[in-house]
């Protein structure tokens, strides 16, 4: 399902692009790289970019310099380089996001970081923790931005998921479930099957594991209860499926809380195999003191979603969604924030708090490098509870 929803972003931004034509460019507005030619540049930047005034699509780099050409042509790029090194020896380049597999993530990235250039990374950040520190101690060193690109994490819907955690109406958090499976399942051949690119449902459906610890906040992980990997036929140190029971402790008053986190790139199809899952989107369950929330479609909101609150001594259930505005983004016109608009994609309000951390203005919402380490701790000690070793670094030259 989630490849399903992916094309069906590439196609909604598509059409809103060509509905919300381009907006007059700032003079000065900031030039970005993109480093590698990956399907999702589409839908996580270039779409984006097209209605941001204040960035252009200004280069693009492929390993083939064709391929970089052709896309260049393609999105309106104003150059484009056969190596991702070219693209940052160019002193104009001001931002790059970088989509290459997981596994390049830290090479690229402290590359550019040392090139002088902000950096979008896509998730998950780095293959292991061990990266992720450097990664985050580098871009604090050359006073950088360098953010994992955790797109949900900036849409309204998820600061409202939040704020009904935290309003203290539904009690204590006492256990979370969340999922991300893809049915029709990834195919053969794909980068998330590669051990060496850092590949793995843990790591490319880190969603899962991502919705659980921004509802728990601050909570610290206790221990891993089980970890059991369902193994990739091909390669048995990629998880294909990888259930987990983890045990976090909530800052405040130190109660324990159960979280199960299930991924899976090759989710099962139901009735004799004939039906996939397509309703399973990546959502998150959590059940606290009063009530049993529910938020379905965290990871692509903007598409479709709703938060359901069962009250557990009424049985009732409240609805709610928000498309934009709300507790992080403000309504423009009534509060002086900065709002964004209903038809923005979560990749376009993440890119909206990307230029303003990179111009140094206050920002409705960001992850700080620190968060991204704990996420990638978290995720190595699920490998490690599961028997199956830690993704590698490959990227040593960096
Ligand atoms: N935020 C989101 O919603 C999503 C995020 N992602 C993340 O984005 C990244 C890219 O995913 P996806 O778009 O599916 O990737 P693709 O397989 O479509 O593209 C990856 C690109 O990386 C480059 N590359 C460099 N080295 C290699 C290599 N050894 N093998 C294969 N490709 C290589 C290639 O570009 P070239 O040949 O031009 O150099 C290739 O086109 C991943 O980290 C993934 O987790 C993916 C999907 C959605
Ligand atoms: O980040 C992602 O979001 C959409 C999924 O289909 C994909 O596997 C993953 O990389």
């Amino acid at each position: 399902m989630a490849l399903v929803l992916q094309a069906y972003t590439f196609a909604q931004q598509y059409v809103n692009s060509c509905l919300h034509p381009t907006p007059t460019k700032s003079p000065m507005a900031l030039r970005l790289g993109v480093i590698s030619s990956a399907q999702i540049n589409a839908a996580a930047v270039i779409h984006p970019v097209e209605t941001h005034p204040d960035v252009i699509l200004y280069s693009i780099a492929s390993r083939d310099v064709q391929v970089a050409q052709q896309a260049a042509k393609k999105y309106n790029f104003r150059k484009a380089v056969g190596s991702y090194q070219e693209l940052l020896d160019d002193p104009d380049v001001d931002i790059v996001y970088i989509s290459t597999p997981n596994g390049l993530h830290y090479e690229w990235s402290a590359k550019a970081l040392r090139a002088g250039k902000h950096v979008l990374c896509e998730k998950p950040f780095t293959s292991n923790a061990e990266e992720a520190r450097k990664l985050v101690g580098l871009a604090k060193e050359k006073n950088l931005i360098c953010e994992e690109a955790f797109h949900w994490q900036f849409h309204p819907a998820a600061h409202l998921f939040r704020q009904i955690l935290e309003s203290g109406q539904y009690g204590r958090i006492l256990r979370t479930d969340a999922i991300m499976t893809a049915s029709p399942g990834v195919p053969d051949g794909d980068i998330r099957w590669q051990f060496e690119l850092a590949g793995g449902s843990m790591m490319d459906m880190t969603y899962a594991l991502s919705f659980t610890r921004y509802a728990l906040r601050d909570a610290k992980l206790k221990d891993i209860q089980t970890a059991t990997a369902r193994p990739y036929k091909q390669d048995k140190r990629v998880d294909e499926a990888m259930h987990s029971l983890l045990l976090f402790e909530d800052s405040r008053d130190s109660h324990l809380i159960q979280s199960r986190v299930y991924t899976d790139m090759s989710r099962k199809w139901i009735i004799n195999k004939i039906v996939p899952r397509m309703w399973e989107l990546p959502s998150i369950e959590v059940e606290t003191d009063k009530a049993i929330i529910y938020f379905y479609n965290a990871m692509m909101p903007h598409l479709y979603h709703y938060i359901a609150i069962s009250d557990k001594m009424t049985g009732k259930t409240e609805y709610k969604k928000q498309y934009d505005g709300g507790p992080c983004w403000g309504e423009a016109w009534t509060t002086g924030g900065k709002g964004g608009k209903s038809y923005w994609s979560t990749y376009r309000y993440q890119l909206e708090a990307f230029t303003h951390k990179v111009r140094g203005k206050d920002v409705p919402y960001w992850i700080p490098g620190e968060e991204s380490i704990a996420q990638m701790e978290v995720i190595d000690a699920i490998y490690q509870a599961a028997g199956l070793p830690v993704r590698p670094s490959i990227s040593t030259k960096a």
